[in-house]
């Protein structure tokens, strides 16, 4: 059985923070936009994920690429975009493409009577906790680390689930 909520949002947050280490131009767009967003109001809440357009973008981006369920999905999805190996979070700019079950080209929760029951919440917890992980700190690689040492590899879990084989390993300097 699919273990629903357990690990899926943990799984998804390691992808984007790899994938925005191994990138850090779009890092900075994401930390400038939700520091911007929230000023010195201390930490980022529920609310202001709507605002945080950028931020959704990098999240569908991710569960694109990285959809913590694959085994419950139809395989040929990531191929419909251009570039479809790239991490370009840009690619939904202006886009109706959303997580709902109707754009076949992006399905991470599935589809149909049997799509999860959470994509709210699924999403809602990602982009939360990634925004509060850029507006507060910093981060930066290990001495030595370049950013395309970052292990992208995937390993299958025991409840269905495929995550970051190796450990995502980030030092966080305190901004806020
Ligand atoms: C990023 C987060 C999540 C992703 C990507 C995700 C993805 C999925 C996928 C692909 C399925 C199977 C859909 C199908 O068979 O067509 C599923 C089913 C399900 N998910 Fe999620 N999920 C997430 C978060 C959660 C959370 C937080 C919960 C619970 C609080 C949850 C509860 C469930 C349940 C109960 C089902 C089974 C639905 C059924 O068979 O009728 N999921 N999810």
């Amino acid at each position: 059985m699919f273990l629903g909520g357990v690990d899926t949002g943990a799984i998804t947050m390691v992808w984007a923070m790899a994938e925005l280490a191994k990138r850090p131009t779009l890092m900075k767009n994401a930390q400038d936009e939700v520091r911007t967003c929230i000023g010195n109001k201390g930490k980022v809440t529920e609310s202001d994920t709507d605002q945080l357009q950028y931020l959704k973008m990098i999240v569908k981006e991710t569960l694109r690429l990285h959809p913590p369920a694959p085994m419950l999905l139809p395989r040929e999805t990531i191929s419909h975009f251009k570039d479809p190996e790239e991490f370009i979070p840009e690619r939904f700019m202006d886009s109706t493409i959303d997580f709902k079950g109707l754009h076949f080209e992006l399905l991470p929760f599935g589809s149909g009577r049997r799509a999860c029951p959470a994509i709210y919440m699924g999403t809602t917890t990602v982009e939360l906790g990634l925004a509060n992980l850029l507006y507060h700190f910093d981060w930066k690689l290990p001495d030595g680390t370049k950013e395309q040492d970052i292990n992208m590899e995937e390993v299958s879990g025991v409840t269905l689930t495929v995550s970051k084989r190796t450990a995502l390993n980030l030092i966080p300097a305190k901004y806020l």
